[in-house]
């Protein structure tokens, strides 16, 4: 990973305000922890992909206020004063972080990433965390959608740059889509950058520039004469792109070599594609694939397939880039627990909406995999100094319908979260981008195809242990009876 955004001032002004007075009040060392999360699945989908650690592991080992930083800050409040100022000269992240690899199958309300440190570092980078993470998971879990629908046969390209929001969403938007299945990107600085396979064919623009179609495609094949894709749709797709292109494929037969494929970009993709392969066939260019663009999502792919489309490889931009459908994960960081004389004590914030009532107490995490199917049967919530054994049937409760309860046996545990920094010091070893993209298909295998069918999937179970239940809920009473007392006295 080579792409640096460390920048301290990559936040929301309030981190720093609230920075300012911890530190002033000299509370600025106070160890507290944070669980980030996000609480509804995008795309109605069954799971979500976790993507954006590597980038939030990058810029954990590098925050700094720069000299120039400073300056600016100073300008922002005239609070802010020269051993303020000095303090954050001094910042580096210090804390412990136990997260999910990436690649990995997440679901609402799972701390994603668990965070313990001091009040001020934890506050400054949970608007990078939120800003990394949530995007990059939801275009992880928008791509894992859209190989699921094409299966395991079927080429996928990303082509969504010039679609994307901005620089950042493109690049990290293309290594999200290669983690959950994608073969390729057209973004050659993420090709660069991560090593993903980079593809493409070539555009419109390049057919206008001849003065016919088939001078076009010769000219483009003379310079790849093994790895043309000629884009057929310019003037007329079956009178003239697919016979111009078979023309051409024919004379790069003669020289030895094989026209890889056309690229339809326009009209009834289903259509054209079932007579464009019927025509290569006839011509006896039977490896020549058929390439398809133009506004594609699993929605439609799923259509085209249904439809018996003949598309060997899928050129994937706007729907995907931008998460189309669900613009934004809403992806929360919240304060579960404070470390006062020693002692860890749980926090909670209340919401009206019960779905909001965060969970408090540090955290972890384990899958609970039935060991004769080896397919994942719930996810598990305890506290940290908490053990489940396997050996004990284990009772789960729905967390909103409790009338809904299973019991399971013969199952083992894996645990979810990973070390990744400790003190400060990074001690975890970042895999490869290949070994997450298999990490991640190997997720998906643990799971029955009730939870990752793209049309009203069944809900994965996640239950929290009897201690945090109960924990949660005596917090509850305290904080409700505290308000009553208030309402009482005025
Ligand atoms: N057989 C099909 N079934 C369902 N959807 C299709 C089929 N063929 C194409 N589509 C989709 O329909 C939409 C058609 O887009 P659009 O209205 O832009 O038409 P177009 O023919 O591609 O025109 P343009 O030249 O402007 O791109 C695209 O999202 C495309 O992927
Ligand atoms: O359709 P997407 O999924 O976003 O994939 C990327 C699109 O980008 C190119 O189109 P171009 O910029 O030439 O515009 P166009 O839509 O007019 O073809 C390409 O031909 C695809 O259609
Ligand atoms: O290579 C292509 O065909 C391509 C790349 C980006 C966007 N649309 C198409």
């Amino acid at each position: 990973m080579k792409l640096n955004f460390a920048s301290a001032l990559h936040t929301d002004q309030y981190q720093i305000t609230m920075m300012f007075a911890h530190w002033k009040r000299g509370n600025h060392t106070k160890r507290r922890a944070f669980d980030l999360y996000f609480r509804t699945l995008p795309f109605g989908n069954g799971y979500a992909v976790f993507a954006g650690l590597e980038r939030a592991i990058t810029y954990l080992q590098n925050v700094r206020f720069t000299e120039e930083d400073l300056s600016y800050i100073q300008t922002l409040s005239p609070s802010y004063d020269a051993p303020f100022l000095e303090y954050l000269r001094q910042f580096r992240f210090t804390g412990d972080v136990y997260a999910f690899r990436e690649g990995s199958l997440i679901f609402p309300n799972e701390p994603i990433m668990r965070l313990e440190g001091n009040v001020n570092e934890l506050h400054l980078i949970e608007t990078a965390l939120l800003n990394f993470t949530g995007f990059q998971t939801l275009i992880a879990t928008k791509a894992a959608r859209i190989r699921h629908i094409i299966g395991e046969q079927g080429t996928l390209m990303e082509f969504g740059t010039r679609r994307a929001q901005e620089a950042d969403a493109a690049v990290w938007g293309a290594r999200a889509a290669y983690i959950s299945g994608f073969n390729a990107t057209s973004n050659v600085l993420a090709g660069k950058t991560f090593g993903i396979p980079t593809s493409g064919t070539h555009a419109h623009a390049w057919v206008q520039d001849f003065s016919s179609e088939l001078e076009a495609f010769r000219a483009y094949a003379d310079a790849f004469p093994d790895q043309a894709v000629l884009l057929v749709d310019t003037y007329d797709t079956l009178k003239s792109g697919v016979p111009h292109a078979i023309q051409v494929g024919l004379e790069l037969r003669e020289k030895g070599y094989t026209l890889k494929g056309i690229r339809l970009d326009s009209g009834d993709l289903a259509y054209l594609s079932k007579q464009a392969r019927i025509m290569l066939d006839e011509a006896g260019l039977t490896n020549t694939k058929i390439v398809a663009s133009n506004d594609l999502d699993e929605q439609t792919i799923l259509n085209l397939k249904a439809q018996g489309a003949r598309i060997d490889s899928w050129g994937v931009g706007t729907k995907l880039i931008t998460a189309h459908d669900q613009p934004s994960l809403g992806c929360v960081y919240k304060m579960v627990s404070r470390l006062e004389d020693n002692k860890w004590t749980p926090t909670l914030k209340i919401s009206s909406n019960p779905i909001k009532v965060s969970t408090p107490g540090r955290k972890k995490i384990v899958r609970i995999i039935d060991t004769k199917t080896n397919k994942a049967q719930a996810d598990y919530i305890m506290e940290v100094n908490e053990e489940l054994n396997p050996a004990e049937p284990l009772l789960l409760i729905h967390p909103v319908h409790s009338f809904k309860k299973k019991t399971i046996r013969n199952y083992r545990i894996e645990p979810l979260h990973v070390p990744i920094f400790q003190g400060g010091n990074l001690v975890y070893s970042l895999p490869k981008l290949d070994e997450i993209r298999q990490f991640h298909q190997q997720q998906m295998d643990q799971f029955w195809e009730e939870y990752l069918r793209i049309l009203n999937p069944e809900e994965y179970t996640v239950n929290l242990s009897d201690t945090l239940w109960e924990t949660k809920k005596q917090l509850l009473d305290l904080i409700q009876q505290q308000v009553q007392d208030l309402t009482d006295t005025n």
